[in-house]
């Protein structure tokens, strides 16, 4: 593969099923890939029908008798190989596993080289870490009267469906499958259209690492191939990662099949700095909890609550490193800021700009279109991290989910207040806290309605933690030892030592 921006273009299908990549056996319309640092077309590919999706089905229910059969060590060995994998050498001759995923999520996501590096750590971690996990996922066994007993068993579910958004596409993949395979299970996964690249790289792994073939299956496709699948009746659970109002359809559709549900969906995230906290963290902080993969993030902290005291000095540092970030080539080694995913994305941002300017937001810095002088990139999709003054709660840049780089900062005076302000969303899935004071800071996530809350830090995601949210962010939990509860199910088994003593 060349490592140039404006140079790649897909060569193989995008399909995998039964151990192989395939074309699907049928297909809507097709799809265009782009790459987002030149706004090339990069290939195109055949968006999933219900024949293919039947044939994913059935490769999977193959491949999950035999998974399902294993021990948990067996299964731990062969995660461990994944990992292994990924991080270390050969597949593609001579580069770098970990880099050639990481430059394959760049070229198809947009985001800085920089930052993929570290989603693929943070994905073959989430393999290691599981594969840990499942030797000993174990049941309970509890004493009856008479000598009799019951005991527990954490069974799988089955055929798991995995559905991706655009902006994580290779750690999303792997957060959703390393649970799903410890536990036993089969899944098939269908990455957005966006992005459709990556996971398909995974399902390589696996089969490198002794999967059994059918054992991991990607589809591709849009809205409908992904109702084909929570509509399949073989299809035992769905994880959704994605939108709010995509989300509600998934657990519509679920409910038809009493399937269980996992929904990581948006937020409008709240970041509360204290006067007391210390200054320099806090702006590092605020530029985490924003601008990361160009601040389309799901738990970003885009409401940034600053008490007045040091509204002013804490402004006019974050501006200033604002201004600072480096935009262009994704590719480039010293880029901090790629390209946005699509041009409807980038309008769409650009369009809450100019409604937070109508509605009294002061641009402090950013917020245009940037062209790159490398002429390459002249059609790519970039533009200026963007700090907005002047806000109010009421504002639509502050109530709704921009999934763009756009900072929101919002003065207040009291704990109390900024405790309410924060919790006035529909949304739940993060938050966070600058201060030096220890009591105020446990005092404040405690009263946080948000699934994620992180204390003098932001946007850092060890995979050992559990990550989802409340409220319409979803629920459900990814990563942490609670996300095998949620591939697993609870079988109890009662046993009866003596006779029988029937009423009859
Ligand atoms: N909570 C989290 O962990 C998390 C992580 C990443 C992204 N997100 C959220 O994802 C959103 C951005 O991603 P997006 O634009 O890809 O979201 P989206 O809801 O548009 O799409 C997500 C996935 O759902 C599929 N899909 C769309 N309509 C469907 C339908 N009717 N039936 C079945 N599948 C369907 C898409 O093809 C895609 O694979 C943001 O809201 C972001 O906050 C959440
Ligand atoms: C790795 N992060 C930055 C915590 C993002 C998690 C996934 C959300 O979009």
């Amino acid at each position: 593969m060349s490592s140039a921006t404006g140079t790649f273009s897909l060569q193989q299908p995008l399909n995998y099923r039964a151990g192989a990549r395939v074309q699907p056996a049928d297909g809507g319309h097709s799809e265009e890939v782009h790459e987002p640092a030149t706004g090339r077309v990069i290939g195109k590919f055949l968006c999933s029908g219900e024949k293919e999706i039947d044939l994913a089905v059935q490769s999977a229910k193959a491949a999950f008798k035999i998974w399902s059969q294993k021990s948990g060590m067996e299964r731990s060995r062969v995660l461990l190989e994944a990992a292994r994998i990924i991080r270390a050498c050969f597949f593609w001759i001579s580069e770098e596993q970990r880099d050639e995923i990481a430059k394959m999520e760049t070229i198809n996501n947009g985001k800085s080289i920089f930052e993929a590096r570290v989603d693929v750590d943070i994905s073959w971690q989430s393999l290691e870490y599981y594969a840990g996990l499942a030797g000993s996922l174990a049941g309970q066994h509890i004493q009856l009267p008479g000598g009799c007993f019951a005991y527990t068993r954490r069974e799988p579910l089955g055929v798991c469906v995995g559905i991706g958004a655009w902006n994580y596409p290779f750690q999303i993949a792997c957060w959703k499958s390393a649970p799903a395979l410890a536990c036993g299970n089969a899944m098939i996964y269908k990455p957005s259209p966006l992005t459709p690249i990556s996971a398909v790289m995974l399902a390589e792994i696996f089969s490198k690492a002794g999967v059994p073939k059918g054992l991991f299956n990607v589809v591709q496709g849009g809205a409908a191939t992904g109702q084909f699948l929570c509509h399949h009746p073989d299809v035992a659970k769905v994880s959704f990662t994605g939108s709010v109002p995509t989300g509600i359809k998934i657990m519509e559709m679920s409910a038809k099949g009493v399937k269980p549900v996992t929904l990581e969906l948006g937020g409008k995230s709240p970041l509360i700095i204290f006067s007391d906290c210390v200054l320099e963290n806090a702006v590092k902080g605020a530029l985490m909890a924003n601008f990361l993969t160009q601040g389309e993030v799901c738990c970003n902290g885009t409401r940034v609550f600053v008490q007045r005291e040091i509204l002013d000095t804490f402004t006019k540092e974050v501006v200033k490193r604002t201004q600072k970030i480096k935009i262009g080539d994704p590719l480039l080694e010293d880029t901090r800021m790629g390209a946005l995913i699509s041009q409807p994305h980038l309008e769409r941002v650009q369009g809450f700009i100019k409604q937070a300017k109508e509605q009294g937001a002061k641009v402090l810095c950013g917020g245009n279109l940037y062209v790159p002088d490398d002429p390459k990139l002249k059609n790519g999709y970039y533009m200026q991290p963007c700090v907005l003054g002047n806000c109010r709660d009421d504002m639509t840049c502050v109530k709704e989910e921009i999934f763009g780089p756009v900072m929101s900062i919002l003065p207040f005076d009291t704990e109390e207040e900024a405790v309410e302000r924060a919790n006035n969303t529909p949304f739940g899935l993060a938050g966070g806290v600058f201060t030096r004071d220890i009591q105020r800071a446990h005092r404040v996530v405690a009263a946080l309605q948000a699934g994620m809350c992180f204390i003098n830090n932001y946007n850092i995601s060890p995979v050992e933690l559990p990550f989802g949210g409340y409220k319409m962010s979803g629920f459900g939990r990814e990563n942490g030892k609670a996300a095998m509860e949620y591939y697993s199910q609870l079988k109890t088994v009662c046993v009866e030592m003596g006779d029988v003593e029937s009423v009859f």
